[in-house]
């Protein structure tokens, strides 16, 4: 994958540092600034001090305690004078020391809250998008991985503002100790250039070989993480099989591969800081021993020397990089798999409104494959508004395909699902979404309570009054329409449970709807009574149970079977049926084989076709 589209990732991760970025960059400036003028304020002191010796003539001579009384006097006043002209240079070196020691902790503070910001920026992304292709998503990559992408390596690349804008700050010492020692001596600012040039030539072999090396460490941690995660949702079948160590062999063979990545990302580090750990002291002799030369040749002062010295230091801190460059190739590499995420487009919704309507469903030669395989194959069928579906036909026949289909969870390959005359793809997220209701058969309940796992996805209102009201009263009405709209959700959401059966049970509990979902003791049976209340409660026009009665008992069953020629009546309803008592009480029936329509019509009608009666038994059989 380029890393074009990882980098501007990352720059606009970067940029989400928002005023801290600033901050981070006057302090790292500001630091560097100060560190480039330290070394000139020493030498200075240091040259103040030199010519106050030699012009008192202190030194050898006056450490055997020769001169004269008068030579006495004019050391004194040459001493004061030398007093008087140390304390501006030493001042200000200590105001620059001051004020390093101060760029130094509000650059930390920067750099924490501005990292903060980068990874809350993408991580939200991250999980926002996810969500909004949905299952789409895990069809490409395990959740284990998915959830990798959105903790680790969000981090990892959430870290890189305070490594790319020190980074990029580092240049300023060293282009400013070049220009500094330039002033001194050119012959000084050539030496240092070319040792700089060697350091960049080692940082860019070590950014390009390290980003390649996390991104296969991260793959492989992403790998175990994907595994483990498949491996806990069967947890109990490995359990009940005895195959622990064997899963976790399987879970754990990706751990070679992460220790040779993890490996070979301290070597280059510690190669890259080998090379940098030589070249830094060698510029340093290189730049002294040609200042040596200036120096003796009486082309440099001693001061300038020192200044000269430290300013060699200063632009081989360059070197000091490594680090940041070791986290930039590794947010780059994370970055790179966060942009496989975004790569996975969401579906596309258009945005009609669904006109009034009975709820009548079309399917137009419907084809919808998936990773290659053909699924459907030129399906055609019409659900008429209010009536009733069963979707029959044995075990792989493309029951559950047709049910995803029809309330836009897949979209067909070719051919056109219509609702009420409008294509599915028209219609808005919100406005289809309302009107289609499904139930599954291990159904995902979501909410702090029973009350809002019935509830989840209603609007609490229809919310008309809100978007629109400012003044006081208006506030006022939108309240009361609210607690009237929340009124009215919670009593949809109870007579759904009552028509699912949910009600019974839920009312049972010591703390009845308002039991925690977490806390509520319940059997397959009854968890998919709740999911078929939150279909009921949910579905405008269109209700889709996919084998969502499988776990009910017989008497359970025959009473939500009630419920859907009954109360729920006015809807058009799609089930994908196992049983002939479903089959029997359906308006029509569709009877698939291998992704095909075999036959439409009554199930008295069907019951005739020995291959229908066929298909009962075959379920009955497994
Ligand atoms: N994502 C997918 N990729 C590839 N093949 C798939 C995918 N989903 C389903 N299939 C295959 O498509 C066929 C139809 O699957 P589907 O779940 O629609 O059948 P079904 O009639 O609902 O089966 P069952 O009654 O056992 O639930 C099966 O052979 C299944 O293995």
């Amino acid at each position: 994958m380029s890393s074009r589209p990882a980098d501007l990732l990352i720059a606009r991760a970067v940029r989400r540092g928002g005023p801290w970025l600033a901050v981070l960059a006057a302090t790292a400036l500001l630091g560097a600034a100060a560190d480039l003028l330290l070394p000139a304020a020493l030498g200075r002191a240091v040259d103040v001090v030199v010519r106050i010796q030699s012009r008192t003539g202190a030194g050898p001579g006056a450490e055997t305690g020769a001169g004269s009384g008068a030579g006495a006097g004019v050391g004194a006043g040459a001493g004061g004078e030398a007093a008087f002209g140390l304390t501006g240079p030493l001042a200000t070196a200590v105001l620059l020391i001051a004020l390093v020691v101060a760029c130094d902790a509000l650059g930390v503070l920067a750099a924490g809250v501005s990292g903060a910001r980068a990874a809350r920026w993408l991580r939200s992304r991250v999980v926002a998008h996810t969500l909004s292709v949905g299952a789409g998503m895990t069809r490409h990559l395990a959740p284990g991985e998915i959830v990798t992408r959105a903790g680790v390596n969000v981090e990892e690349a959430g870290r890189t503002p305070e490594a790319v804008v020190t980074a990029a700050t580092l240049v300023v010492p060293a282009a400013g100790s070049v220009v500094a020692l330039a002033l001194i001596d050119p012959w000084l600012a050539v030496t240092l250039v070319a040792g700089l040039l060697l350091i960049v030539a080692v940082l860019r072999a070590f950014m390009r070989r390290t980003t390649a090396a996390s991104g296969g460490y991260q793959q492989a941690q992403g790998e175990i993480a994907g595994m483990l995660v498949g491996a806990l949702a069967g947890a109990r079948t490995i359990t009940a099989a005895g195959t622990e160590d064997r899963e976790a062999a399987r879970v754990l063979a990706p751990l070679p591969r992460l220790r040779a990545h993890g490996l070979a990302l301290w070597r280059l580090q510690a190669r890259a800081g080998v090379q940098a750990a030589v070249v830094v002291p060698l510029l340093e002799i290189a730049v002294l021993a040609a200042g040596g030369l200036r120096l003796s040749a009486g082309g440099l002062t001693v001061g300038e020397l020192l200044a000269a010295a430290r300013y060699v230091v200063l632009g081989a801190g360059l070197g000091s990089a490594l680090g940041y460059a070791a986290r930039i190739a590794r947010a780059r590499s994370a970055a790179q798999r966060l942009e496989e995420l975004f790569a996975v487009p969401p579906p596309a919704y258009g945005d009609r409104p669904l006109p009034p309507g009975p709820g009548t469903l079309e399917l137009r030669d419907v084809t919808v494959r998936a990773d290659g395989t053909r699924l459907l194959s030129g399906v055609s069928l019409v659900v008429p508004g209010g009536t009733c579906t069963a979707v029959v036909g044995r075990s792989g026949s493309g029951k559950s395909s047709l049910a995803a289909v029809a309330g836009r969870l897949v979209d067909p390959e070719r051919g056109a699902v219509l609702l009420d005359g409008v294509p599915l793809r028209e219609i808005g997220r919100e406005p289809l979404r309302r009107a289609v209701g499904y139930a599954f058969e291990r159904p995902a309940l979501f909410g702090e309570t029973l009350a809002e796992a019935v509830a989840f996805g209603l609007p609490p209102g229809d919310g008309t009054a809100h978007s629109t009201a400012r003044s006081r009263d208006k506030a006022r009405t939108e309240n009361a329409t609210r607690s009237r709209d929340t009124a009215r959700t919670e009593n949809a959401a109870r007579a759904a449970a009552v028509a699912a059966c949910a009600d019974v049970f839920i009312r049972r509990l010591p703390h009845g709807y308002a039991t925690p979902v977490a806390e509520a003791p319940m059997s397959g049976g009854e968890v998919q009574r709740i999911g078929l209340a939150r279909a009921f409660a949910q579905a405008g026009r269109l209700l889709i149970l996919d084998d969502a009665m499988s776990s009910l008992d017989t008497v359970t069953e025959r009473q939500v079977g009630r419920a859907l020629t009954g109360s729920l009546s006015g809807r058009t309803r799609l089930v994908v049926a196992h049983r002939v008592t479903t089959a029997a009480q359906a308006d029509q029936v569709v009877w698939l084989e291998d992704g095909r329509v075999r036959a439409t019509g009554t199930h008295e009608r069907l019951w005739h076709d020995p291959g229908y009666r066929a298909v009962f038994r075959a379920e009955d059989a497994s």
